[in-house]
């Protein structure tokens, strides 16, 4: 596989999607190579079906392994329907979460535990890593505010979890990024929008010199 994989995670309301939103057409003008953006859940048909359902303010009897499995099982479907491809065909492929939330939110915050989660995981992505994860670092008293500021109305069923859910998911996030200083690197998300894209930019650019061809250099 040529290409380069790289995702971004983080606590709800961190910032992510306004991140790579900003930094996308960036990338796309240091490269030859296409960018390509997905997210999870989601990213395919299949998947944004299985989105809905995971997502559903209804579905609040939805027992936390069912959860865990249809996010893992949306999982799969975009790594064979969009990930792989993009790889298999060189290009940049940026996803909007990836298998690190599933540790965190239904690992950590639903309190399945994370060797269970990353057990049935491993099943689903058969080794296919990320080559880089940017974390956006917001607690989830900043990150939830946020939301709640700009989207109250349109709050999905695992943003309206508990504060107490979304601190374990928090506590979860910082033991994976303990575990994987090589993988993934931290932005502090805590700031203005302008310098998170920027932090986050430098990251991807100095992990991939080859790839992305800062000016001037
Ligand atoms: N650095 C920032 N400072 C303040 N507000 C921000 C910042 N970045 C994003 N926001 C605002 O916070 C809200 C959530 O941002 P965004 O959707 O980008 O986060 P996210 O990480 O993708 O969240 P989620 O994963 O929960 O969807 C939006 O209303 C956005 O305008
Ligand atoms: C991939 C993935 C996501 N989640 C959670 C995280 C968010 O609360 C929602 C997704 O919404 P977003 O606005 O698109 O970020 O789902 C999760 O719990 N487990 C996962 O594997």
């Amino acid at each position: 596989m040529s290409g380069i994989f790289i995702s971004f995670e983080g606590p709800d309301g961190a910032g992510k999607t306004t991140a790579i939103k900003r930094i996308m057409p960036q990338l796309q003008k240091m490269t030859d190579k296409e960018v390509v953006l997905s997210r999870e859940p989601g990213g395919s048909p299949i998947s944004e079906k299985i989105r809905k359902i995971i997502l559903d303010i209804h579905d609040e009897e939805m027992d936390p392994r069912t959860e865990a499995l249809l996010y893992a099982a949306s999982r799969r479907q975009h790594l064979v329907d969009v990930i792989l491809p993009t790889l298999n065909e060189g290009k940049v492929m940026l996803s909007d979460r990836f298998v690190d939330s599933s540790i965190a939110y239904q690992g950590g915050g639903r309190e399945i535990g994370t060797k269970e989660v990353a057990n049935i995981n491993n099943f689903a992505i058969e080794g296919h890593l990320p080559d880089l994860t940017i974390y956006f670092d917001v607690t989830p008293g900043v990150g939830l505010a946020r939301i709640k500021k700009d989207h109250e109305g349109e709050m999905d069923r695992l943003e309206k979890a508990a504060i107490s859910f979304h601190n374990r998911v928090y506590d979860s996030y910082a033991e994976i990024v303990k575990q994987n200083p090589n993988r993934i690197k931290t932005v502090n998300a805590e700031q203005s929008p302008d310098k998170v894209a920027a932090d986050a930019l430098n990251l991807i650019t100095t992990r991939f010199p080859k790839i992305f061809k800062v000016q001037g250099e």
